[in-house]
């Protein structure tokens, strides 16, 4: 849903940056990995010491080179499938270790074993979410629906974690993260509904000649 309504606003917010970046030769690609680098070394490096407004702070900086990275691919009216493939894999990577990152300082100095539980229970929630979609694509069905999509997703972790470093109480954390695990459970049946339906409606044969 952010993806859908927040994106022209944020294209329009960092158009100016992706144009610079290109200006002084920097690729796409080197966007994508630096800003993947940057959000792992965030989340596995200052939330495991248990700094998580600062962490959250860093992380944040760097996730949005998600945005800038295609924003670029387009002013060079590039796009193609190994850049679609590249954003996507580095996608999960960012995702993982943002959780991971989470549920280590809760499963250690944290101290608090039921936020670090729920952190890995919507690690694998939301790799299952971004599968299945890929899974639905590279089938010749569409699966971009659902309420929890990265966005989502990355927005409340990051909010809340960050609020937490700043002292929000860490009940609110276990909220947020059982809510976010709920909502990507939910996204994982919407997907699989959205793929069965199409598939009623396009006998088989038809969707694999598509992805042959
Ligand atoms: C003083 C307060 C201190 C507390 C700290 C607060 C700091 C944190 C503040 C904000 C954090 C917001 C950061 C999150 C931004 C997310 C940006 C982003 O990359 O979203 C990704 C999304 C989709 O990307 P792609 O299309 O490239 O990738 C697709 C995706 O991976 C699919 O996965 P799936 O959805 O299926 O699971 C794949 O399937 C697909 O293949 C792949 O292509 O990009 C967008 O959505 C673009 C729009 C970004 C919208 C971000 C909105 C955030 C704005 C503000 C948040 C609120 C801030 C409040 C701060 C104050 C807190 C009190
Ligand atoms: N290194 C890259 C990154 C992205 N792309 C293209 O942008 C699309 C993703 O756009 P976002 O605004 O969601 O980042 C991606 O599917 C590619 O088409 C690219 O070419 N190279
Ligand atoms: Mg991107
Ligand atoms: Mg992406």
């Amino acid at each position: 849903m952010l993806n859908r309504h927040a994106r022209g606003f944020f294209t329009a917010l960092f158009s100016p940056v992706a144009r610079w970046l290109l200006k002084i030769g920097v690729s796409p690609d080197a966007v994508t990995v630096v800003g993947t680098l940057g959000v792992v070394v965030g989340a596995l490096v200052f939330y495991p010491l248990g700094q998580l407004f600062w962490g959250t702070l860093f992380i944040t900086a760097f996730i949005f080179s998600d945005v800038i990275d295609g924003i670029m691919a387009r002013m060079q009216h590039r796009g193609g499938r190994w850049g679609n493939f590249l954003d996507s894999t580095l996608d999960r990577v960012a995702d993982g270790a943002l959780f991971a990152g989470v549920a280590v300082w809760f499963f250690t100095g944290g101290a608090n074993p039921p936020i670090a539980i729920a952190a890995v229970v919507c690690l694998v929630l939301g790799m299952v979410v971004s599968y299945a979609r890929a899974k639905a694509e590279a089938l010749g069905f569409h699966a971009n629906v659902g309420i929890a999509e990265r966005a989502e997703r990355l927005v409340s972790v990051l909010v809340v974690t960050g609020l937490t470093g700043l002292g929000l109480p860490t009940v609110v954390l276990f909220v947020t993260l059982c809510l976010l695990a709920t909502a990507s459970l939910v996204t994982v049946v919407q997907r699989i509904m959205t793929v069965h339906r199409q598939s009623l409606e396009e006998p088989d044969g038809t969707a694999s000649e598509r992805a042959a």
